[in-house]
């Protein structure tokens, strides 16, 4: 069976990071930018510290300085770049494989072709469709766009679907699209604190869906 990778993000403590573990999430995100989530460096590696080895630690930025990057790859995390990072600097600060957002419904239309040429350059990177936000700002908009957008940009590639799912809508978006991987943050929180019944209600749904879709 397919196993469609889950990504909580938005972890703020190591108890939230346990918590996320136990719910059997295959990634846990740790926001080092402006968001209601964000953390520091410490907590950082506290965090860190109760992720265990085959469970990837994720860290978001949004135009970061190297230095910022550097601290989150001495803990081992893999660089989720969630601004305008340009293919250079992505490419210049990870080294490695790291995960690129996409914002869609920006401005550009959704053409396969543009995105294949914009994308080229950003040779390590795993993308990340997102929902453009009407303020320009990036990340934690807790709304969806159409999932097929997702699926026309990647073509054959894996991706990362987030933007706005819950537990009750990624069934619909894994039947839909059958992305590498989803990724959450408004949709598992409760009065902006990740709420444990949501988290295993979001990884529960997923693994639902991978069954029903077979192999
Ligand atoms: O969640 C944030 O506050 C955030 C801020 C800045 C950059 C990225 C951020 N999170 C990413 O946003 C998407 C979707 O979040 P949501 O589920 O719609 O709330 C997700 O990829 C997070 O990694």
């Amino acid at each position: 069976m397919r196993r469609t990778r889950v990504k909580i993000c938005g972890v703020v403590s190591a108890e939230e990071a346990a918590l996320v573990v136990d719910a059997g999430a295959d990634a846990v995100g740790v926001i080092l930018a402006p968001s209601p989530r964000r953390v520091g460096i410490e907590r950082l590696h506290e965090i860190a510290e109760r992720i265990p080895a085959l469970v990837t630690l994720v860290a978001v930025f949004v135009d970061p300085p190297s230095a910022l990057v550097d601290e989150a790859l001495k803990v081992g995390a893999i660089p989720q770049f969630h601004g305008r990072e340009p293919a250079e600097a992505c490419e210049a600060f990870a080294a490695g494989p790291y995960v690129k957002a996409y914002h869609v419904g920006a401005s550009e239309p959704v053409e396969h072709e543009a995105f294949e040429r914009f994308a080229r350059p950003y040779a390590h990177a795993t993308w990340l469709f997102d929902t453009a936000r009407p303020d320009g700002l990036s990340g934690g908009s807790g709304r969806t766009f159409s999932w097929n957008d997702a699926r026309t940009l990647a073509g054959d590639r894996p991706f990362v679907v987030s933007g706005g799912l819950t537990p009750e809508n990624v069934v619909d978006c894994v039947r839909a699209v059958r992305p590498f991987a989803v990724d959450v943050r408004s949709g598992v929180e409760r009065n902006g604190v990740k709420d444990a019944r949501l988290v295993r209600a979001f990884v529960d749904a997923v693994r639902a869906a991978d069954a029903e879709a077979g192999p």
